[in-house]
């Protein structure tokens, strides 16, 4: 039986607000910086992307301390907010990451340190979001939302469920073994986009049951997984289209529909794009990688910091407040509830 995925209905949940006063705007998109490499431009083109739909919300963007002045310059000269984070190691180890990189994803779990947020998207540097998306702030409080990933690409060769050709994208297609296997693998959500709540309290249990838990091939994306598993909730993958998904799962995708694109697929990265790798001369990575890049090059869409910010008086800032509200009531209507089916515990 098909994993029970989010559905969006008409009616969007009650937005969370404190009490009748305006929807509580301590909201932030979040994403992770490391290293002086290029992904630099990742975070540029996100800025740039929230900007082009019209986000209410700013980018916040953690930076490992190796993250250069002249990038962190670059990243608020783009009107977002930089925040320095220190790295976060897993225990010590002999595993082979699917990507020897990915050990410094780990950095990743200082974002739940943010409480003066009370709710944040985390968005991967490469990824880009091409409709507003703001309205995912207004789920029920008490979840982790994202999107489920998949199991067919070579980087998960080394799982059971890839030696057998299933994926919790197409469950029917190969059934789990269950006499053989046990109970199938839980929805694993892909951690390059997740709608989740800082607080303290996680963020210290989180750095303390990483250090007793064996790093996995798929590092903090394992981890979390692991982490989050009874709070889950699987979000619609139009909020986070995992390139593969177009060669392994068409018939899952609608890419019109899609809102957010994850440049996750090897060769994908569009500030990196040669077409040499295998899927990437497809048409339609080729749109997207050119869709990034209109993004990106898109001076229209630079931060025009406000003239003479610090002159807004109160009344001001208080009117501006209360011309969102009706925004976002239309916003909410507009985009729909996320109405839940409670998966079958896969586990
Ligand atoms: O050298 C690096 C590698 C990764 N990242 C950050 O870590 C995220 C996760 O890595 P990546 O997206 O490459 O993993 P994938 O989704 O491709 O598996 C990136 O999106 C960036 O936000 C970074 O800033 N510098
Ligand atoms: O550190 C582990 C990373 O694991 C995930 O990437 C993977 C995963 O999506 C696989 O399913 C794909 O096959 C693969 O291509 C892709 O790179 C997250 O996107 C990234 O943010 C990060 O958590
Ligand atoms: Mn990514």
């Amino acid at each position: 039986m098909a994993p029970a995925i989010a559905r969006v209905t008409e009616k969007m949940a009650k937005p969370v607000t404190n009490g009748p006063g305006p929807a509580t705007l301590d909201r932030a998109y979040v994403t992770f910086l490391a290293g002086n490499g290029d992904y630099v431009k990742g975070v540029i083109g996100l800025a740039k992307g929230l900007r082009k739909v019209k986000s209410e919300y700013p980018l916040v963007v953690a930076v490992l301390p190796d993250v250069p002045a002249e990038h962190r310059r670059m990243l608020e000269e783009q009107g977002c907010i930089v925040r320095e984070i220190e790295p976060v190691y897993p225990p010590e180890n002999q595993t082979q990451f699917a990507m020897a990189y990915y050990v410094i994803n780990y950095s990743k779990l200082r974002i739940w340190e943010f409480v003066e947020y009370k709710k944040m998207i985390y968005l991967d540097g490469d990824i880009q979001v091409y409709d507003n998306i703001d309205h995912l702030f207004d789920l029920a409080d008490g979840y982790f939302y994202a999107v489920m990933d998949c199991f067919c690409e070579k980087t998960w060769s080394h799982t059971p469920q890839y030696k057998i050709g299933y994926c919790q994208q197409c469950p029917d297609k190969v059934k789990w073994p269950s006499d053989e296997l046990g109970q199938p693998p839980s929805l694993y959500f892909n951690a390059g986009m997740f709608v989740f709540e800082p607080s303290l309290h996680t963020y210290q249990d989180l750095l303390k049951k990483l250090q007793i838990t064996p790093p996995t091939p798929f590092a903090e994306q394992d981890f979390l997984n692991m982490y989050f598993k009874n709070i889950y909730r699987p979000i619609p993958l139009v909020y986070n289209l995992v390139l593969a998904m177009l060669w392994r799962h068409p018939e899952n995708v609608e890419l019109d529909k899609v809102k957010v694109v994850h440049y996750c697929a090897a060769g994908s990265k569009p500030w990196r794009y040669t077409g040499k790798e295998e899927n990437m001369e497809r048409e339609d990575i080729k749109l997207l990688v050119k869709k990034w890049w209109d993004i990106y090059n898109d001076e229209s869409l630079d931060y025009k910091r406000p003239v003479g910010m610090n002159q807004v008086n109160v009344i001001g800032a208080a009117g501006a407040v209360n011309q969102l509200q009706p925004l976002i009531a239309a916003a909410m209507s507009q985009a729909g509830a996320v109405k839940y089916v409670t998966a079958p515990s896969a586990a």
